[in-house]
């Protein structure tokens, strides 16, 4: 999809000086644009969201940083990126896109100042980021203008005055395709920037020769479109060391301004500015609501502006639209149409795609290529005898001469249709003619019966008076005569009437025949025009292609000629090659004779050495398999010798195991002897401490019980006391005390008692589980005894066991190591006679080897020899 930034520029000097009312807002943060006004009773009030919005406080650096960088970062990947300045006069679409030209100039470190716009930071953020990766580059600017549908190149050097620009002698550049698909303007200026500091340059230069025109709203206003491209090739190299060059391009358009026309005030002489200027803007908007809506046909071609920006507009460039507004009143509708246009256009999704890298060798051909047309163009320039065309040119001018075609195919239908309306008005006209005749027959029958009535009248009115005397005394005569002329008199008024309403109906007529016929006149003077043009035209191409047939017959008979000579040389060498060949078949195939009996002679010399081979290699099969029989007999006595040992250590390692086993089931079952004791043991352990557990419990109850009723006798006896000791308070305290005393001592000495009973009992529990313990512990070591002694003699036993094993490996080891010295004596011996063998049978094959050698060179001399002979045919 598009990006879309949202720029609303500060209150202008003269909007603050009129105090104008601030209608726009800007939310940064929420990206949002809101308009709100009252008018009329009216309330506006809109919001638009957008992907970036810089408020009037906001810097070109904010707007750069926010926004523009990762675009530029693109471009540097090698993606087509354009970015449009879109908004009314004077809102700010220059400032943005060059910044204020006259106050920026660089500082002394090549830092840019705030004032400076897209393009110089651009430039400045390419040259940075290419200087940094130690790239090696190109970096190459266009500068063009489009005014009036006809494009300028604001690079080139000569400075063109007003005056032959009013009489249109200005240098206009053409738009061609270029045979990929895309639209190039012919002869336009490339200049090579090598660092960001030229562009301030080129930018003054520029806007220098850049159009303004006066108009009313604002008298800076710019009332063209122009557009700055910056083309960077840089180079890379593959893994491989195949080296690439990548390329990516960066449009800045900045277009005239969106308003209305008849509001900036251009009229008279400026109408087809105005009206071109339109069409450029037109056409952006009916191609952005195409695309927008998906309609099937896209009017690109409709403007030079939608033609040259075709890519960026639905293509596979990357697009960015900024568009810019006043915040002041007096401009909300542009304002709000601005927003309407830029929310419209936001939808459209164009298909970006890097630009596939090309490999140096390519490029350099292309300029090669390049190169050569500009010569060719250059050297027909110089000559300026006849007319020379490249290839290229003469079919690109082919495709065109096809494109015109069209058109005159287009024009003669529209032709045919403006015949066959003309038709129709003819018709219509001789229609009307006809009513006209007829309408003026009438009017003169009319006529007639006019000035006959009006005979009537004055005869009618002679007689009236000649009778108005005879007759004066009869009343019903002169009233009937009087109904009479008052008849006639109305009959006059309606003939009256009527009259004038033909007369009007003819005037109207004559009028409409007097239009239809200046309609005829001026159809039949355009269609003459167009005829005389067009035949002219025709004529014209007739005249050339007549011109190419002839010269193509020339080409054709010279081509004849030639075509005659070559094929009679051709038959003439056809014939002596054929004598060649059949020479050279006949020497051939002698020669093959001779291979033949060669190769008979060597087949029968390789038989014999192969018969000997294979007598040599039975005789030596028979030696060896002598001498294998031998050491096979050897071998298995020593084999004897090694089994007989190893089943005397196999009886002797069961034995062993035999006497382990019983030895490992005794301790097994002292061992299981002994668990069961300490089964035993801890189980009469477990009783005891439970018989332990029940006494203490209810020694414990008893003392809990005697403590109770100790506490209750107590409580019994105090009663009593104290009421005794209130009835013989000061005598009985001592006695009292002395009795509570003797309670005391005698309780007390009861539970000592039974505390000593408990003790003694619990003494004697615990002796006897000392005893028991004791017991066990004697067992125990006892077992511990047998378990070390019975441990003891195993170890000796297996001690005995393993010198045993051992004396037993020492022999088998000493058996072995005598079979493998046996054995390398026997694979010695098998590897000399296997050695002698080789080199018996390698000196045959070599004999053999020697002899198809021979046989080969032979052949070879033989193939030669036949080959040279061939060749020198
Ligand atoms: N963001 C801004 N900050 C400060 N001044 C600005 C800003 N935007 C525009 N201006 C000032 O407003 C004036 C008009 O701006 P500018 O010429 O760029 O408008 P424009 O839209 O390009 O008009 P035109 O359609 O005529 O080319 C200039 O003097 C410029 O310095």
């Amino acid at each position: 999809m598009f990006r879309f930034f949202f720029v609303v520029r500060p209150f202008s000097e003269e909007e603050l000086r009129s105090n104008a009312p601030q209608v726009v807002t800007c939310n940064d943060y929420q990206r949002e644009v809101a308009v709100s006004q009252n008018i009329a009773g009216k309330h506006i009030d809109r919001v638009f969201t957008f992907d970036k919005v810089f408020g009037p406080s906001a810097q070109q650096r904010d707007l750069y940083e926010q926004a523009i960088i990762p675009i530029v970062n693109e471009v540097l990947e090698g993606f087509n990126c354009t970015i449009f300045a879109y908004g009314q006069t004077g809102t700010g679409k220059t400032y943005t896109m060059e910044g204020d030209c006259k106050r920026s100039k660089s500082g002394p470190f090549g830092e840019l100042p705030p004032e400076a716009g897209v393009i110089p930071r651009a430039i400045k953020q390419i040259f940075d980021t290419l200087e940094s990766q130690n790239a090696e580059y190109s970096v190459k600017v266009t500068f063009l203008e489009l005014y009036n549908e006809e494009i300028t190149d604001l690079l080139t050097p000569e400075e063109i005055p007003r005056v032959a620009l009013e009489d249109k002698q200005k240098k206009q550049l053409p738009l061609m395709e270029d045979g990929k698909g895309g639209v190039l303007v012919r002869g336009l200026e490339e200049e090579i920037v090598t660092s960001a500091s030229e562009i301030f340059n080129l930018l003054e230069r520029g806007s220098a020769k850049r159009r303004t025109a006066e108009t009313l709203l604002n008298k800076q206003s710019s009332r063209s479109h122009s557009l700055f491209s910056i083309t960077i090739h840089i180079k890379e190299a593959t893994p491989e060391g195949e080296e690439l060059i990548k390329c990516g391009k960066l449009n800045l358009v900045d277009l005239a301004g969106s308003e209305n026309i008849s509001r900036s005030g251009a009229r008279e002489g400026r109408a087809r500015e105005a009206g071109e200027i339109n069409k450029s803007l037109l056409t952006l908007g009916r191609v952005i609501s195409a695309l927008v809506e998906h309609l099937g046909h896209v009017p690109y071609r409709d403007s030079k502006l939608t033609r040259l920006l075709r890519d960026s507009l639905g293509g596979r460039t990357k697009t960015c639209i900024i568009a810019t507004v006043s915040p002041a009143v007096h401009c909300l509708e542009e304002t709000l149409s601005t927003l309407d246009y830029a929310h419209r256009a936001k939808n459209i999704r164009n298909k970006p795609e890097v630009n596939q890298k090309m490999m140096k060798s390519t490029l350099i051909k292309d300029l090669y290529g390049e190169i050569d047309r500009l010569k060719a163009e250059v050297y027909a320039t110089r000559e300026k005898n006849g007319v020379y065309i490249p290839k290229e040119r003469y079919y690109q001018e082919e495709s065109e001469r096809k494109a015109m075609t069209d058109q005159i195919e287009q024009m003669g239908v529209m032709i045919e249709t403006h015949q066959k309306q003309l038709d129709e008005l003819q018709d219509k006209y001789d229609a009307q003619v006809q009513q006209c005749s007829d309408l003026s027959s009438k009017l003169d029958a009319t006529d007639k019966n006019l000035n006959q009535t009006s005979k009537l009248l004055t005869r009618t009115e002679e007689e009236l008076r000649r009778c108005q005397y005879a007759l004066k005394e009869q009343d019903f005569v002169i009233s009937e005569q009087k109904k009479a002329e008052n008849a006639l008199a109305h009959q006059a008024c309606v003939l009256r009437s009527d009259l004038e309403k033909s007369f009007k109906d003819n005037v109207s007529l004559f009028m409409k025949i007097a239009r239809e016929d200046k309609l005829n006149a001026d159809n039949r003077s355009v269609v003459n025009n167009f005829q005389a043009e067009l035949a002219q035209q025709l004529d014209s191409l007739c005249n050339i292609v007549s011109s190419s047939v002839s010269r193509q017959n020339e080409h054709l008979q010279c081509i004849e000629k030639y075509c005659h000579s070559f094929l009679e040389t051709h038959d003439k060498a056809i014939i002596d090659f054929k004598k060649k060949i059949t020479a050279s078949r006949a020497l051939y195939i002698s020669h093959i004779e001779a291979v033949q009996n060669v190769v008979r002679l060597h087949k029968a010399s390789s038989n014999a050495a192969l018969e000997e081979i294979s007598a040599s290699s039975s005789s030596n099969a028979h030696s060896i398999g002598e001498f294998l029989a031998a050491e096979a007999v050897e071998g298995n006595s020593i084999f004897d010798d090694l089994q007989g040992t190893l089943s005397t250590h196999q009886g002797e390692v069961a034995g062993f195991a035999r006497e382990l086993r019983e030895r490992f089931n005794v301790s097994i079952e002292h061992t299981m002897n002994m668990s069961e004791f300490t089964h035993g043991f801890l189980q009469k352990l477990m009783e005891e401490s439970r018989r332990l557990e029940n006494h203490a419990s209810q020694v414990d109850e008893i003392q809990m019980k005697s403590i109770a009723e100790f506490q209750r006798a107590f409580q019994e006896q105090s009663k009593s006391d104290v009421e005794k000791l209130v009835a013989d308070m000061t005598n009985l305290v001592s006695n009292h005390i002395r009795r509570q005393e003797e309670l005391v001592g005698a309780r007390l000495i009861g539970l000592r008692e039974t505390v000593i009973g408990n003790k003694s009992f619990l003494d004697s529990h615990v002796s006897s589980m000392e005893g028991i313990t004791t017991d066990a512990k004697r067992k125990w070591q006892e077992f511990s005894m047998q378990a070390e002694n019975a441990a003891k003699d195993s170890a000796d036993f297996s001690a005995a066991k393993h010198c045993r094993m051992e004396l037993l490996h020492q022999q088998c080891v000493s058996t072995a190591e005598s079979a493998i010295k046996h054995w390398k004596r026997t694979s010695e011996s098998v590897n000399e006679m296997g050695s002698h063998h080789v080199s018996t049978i390698v000196s045959l094959i070599r004999n053999v080897s020697d002899n198809n050698e021979q046989h080969d060179t032979e052949i070879g001399l033989a193939r030669a020899a036949v080959e040279g002979r061939r060749g020198k045919e």
